[in-house]
């Protein structure tokens, strides 16, 4: 059913289980994505509740495009990202308009084909390092396991040869408590609790001063020595605005990299965990995987130039992104007070979409909860909707980097290690900043064995 064809006065209708002063809180805490799941087929624009605000969640594949891409001028990103702010600063992903589009031409260049040829290289060899110092016959925690790799990862392609064993490590200590702290403010219903000395709020100052303090550093040696040493942020310091001929500000070099750490790791790391934990319960899926890569590179290290040789690799990377989207919520909000699918919406009005949901609807993807990476290959019908990075011009800066990185870290790891399971338990979703498994243990088979 939808509501596109009703007058602009309709009414929107409500996802059922409204409480009073409540709203819809409790199911989406306890499971968000459960919640707008079930809510789909009500309607192409379905209301939900939190407490006194209203969020209109967008369940229609044109009218998600029409309010993230066609016509994303008269949008702005809204709530979610101004909340990001205080902690992240002017980066990309928290402002729009006029100034993320000035900001996102001048980062542009750093994200370049060309580009992505070298940043392969760091990935692989991270890839392997990694997974060399593995036992065989050991139980991994996978999530520990890719956290660790996809962090170093974009530690080395953003800051380059520079950095130290030590200052990897403080990324990799303090990433992770900064990320979840500001998760934890950006829903947080009073923002003076955040401001209570509790060991939590202890803990998360300590990790934002330390990681700020760390890249400042990082950004005041490469603006001392401002050559292209081959990593994204001497990329970012040699650019120029077209128009001003100005350079960035420290500050906003220092934002632009905390930018990248936090939406360039977790979102990796948790679709690498899913993907291992497809493999380890598909091994026909492995057995096809494997096939091409010993077919396509014969043992040698994976290019960047080979990607393109790997058409199944890709898709299981892609399926693994439709059926475990990190992105399960992303928002917007009209200038003013505008129309949208026929019902008229109030200015500041929040709009909702989830890819997450997007890519499990049955109406879009035939048994859409398999995981069936030749669904990619078939091809010779339109492809549905496939959304992960968003569209429009606030979509991902890092869709290419982020595929590359994970056609380049399985076709590294897959064609030494089998990753087995320890157990029959599957992993839970999380629905934090991604939507991450709660949990996978794996035991690591040497291929060659
Ligand atoms: C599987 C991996 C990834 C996924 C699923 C993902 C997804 C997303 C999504 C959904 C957005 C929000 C778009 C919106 O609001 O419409 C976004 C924004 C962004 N992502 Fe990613 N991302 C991934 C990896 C990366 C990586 C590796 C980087 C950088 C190294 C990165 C950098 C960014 C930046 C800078 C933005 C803000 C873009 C802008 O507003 O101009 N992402 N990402």
């Amino acid at each position: 059913m939808t509501v596109s064809a009703t007058a602009p006065t309709a009414p929107v209708p409500t996802a059922p289980g409204r409480l009073p002063l409540l709203g819809h809180a409790v199911p989406l805490l306890r499971n968000p994505v459960q919640l707008l799941q079930s809510i789909r087929p009500i309607g192409d624009i379905v209301r939900i509740r939190i407490g006194p605000l209203d969020v209109y969640v967008l369940n229609s594949p044109d009218l998600v495009h029409q309010v993230f891409a066609s016509e994303a001028a008269t949008y702005r990103k809204g709530r979610f990202y101004e909340k990001f702010r205080p902690y992240q600063g002017n980066g990309l992903f928290t402002t729009d308009g006029d100034e993320h589009q000035r900001q996102r031409r001048l980062v542009l260049p750093a994200f370049h084909r060309e580009r992505l040829r070298t940043y392969t290289d760091v990935m692989r060899q991270v890839a392997a390092d990694h997974c060399a110092d593995w036992t065989p016959g050991a139980a991994l925690d996978i999530c520990a396991e890719m956290y660790a790799l996809t962090s170093e990862v974009v530690a080395k392609v953003l800051f380059g040869g520079g950095l130290d064993r030590e200052q990897v490590a403080g990324i990799q200590a303090w990433l992770p408590v900064f990320i979840q702290g500001m998760g934890r403010r950006v829903v947080s219903p009073a923002a003076w609790l955040d401001r209570l000395p509790t060991p939590g709020n202890r803990r998360f100052d300590t990790a934002q001063r330390r990681l700020r303090g760390l890249v400042d550093d990082l950004v005041e040696a490469h603006r001392r020595d401002s050559g292209d040493r081959g990593d994204l942020l001497s990329m970012l310091v040699a650019a120029r605005d077209p128009d001003t001929g100005e350079p960035m500000s420290p500050a906003r070099l220092r934002d632009e990299a905390m930018t990248f750490l936090t939406a360039g790791i977790e979102t990796v790391s948790t679709t690498l965990t899913w993907l291992y934990h497809e493999l380890a319960t598909h091994p026909e899926v492995e057995k096809r995987l494997t096939t091409e890569l010993d077919e396509e590179l014969g043992g040698r290290p994976v290019t960047f130039d080979d990607l393109a040789g790997l058409p199944y690799t890709r898709s299981v990377v892609r399926e693994t992104l439709r059926l475990h989207s990190p992105a399960w919520m992303l928002m917007r909000r009209p200038a003013g007070p505008t129309t949208l699918g026929g019902v008229a919406l109030p200015a500041g009005a929040e709009l909702l979409f989830s890819p997450a949901t997007l890519h499990r609807d049955p109406a879009l993807y035939p048994r859409p909860l398999e995981f069936r990476p030749e669904r990619w290959l078939d091809g010779d019908t339109a492809p549905p909707p496939f959304l992960p990075f968003s569209t429009g011009p606030y979509k991902c800066l890092g869709d290419h980097f982020a595929l590359t990185e994970l056609a380049a870290t399985v076709a590294t790891v897959t064609a030494r290690w089998r990753l087995v399971p320890v157990s029959s338990r599957a992993p839970r979703e999380v629905a934090g900043a991604a939507l991450s498994p709660d949990r996978l243990v794996l035991t690591a088979r040497r291929r060659d064995a």
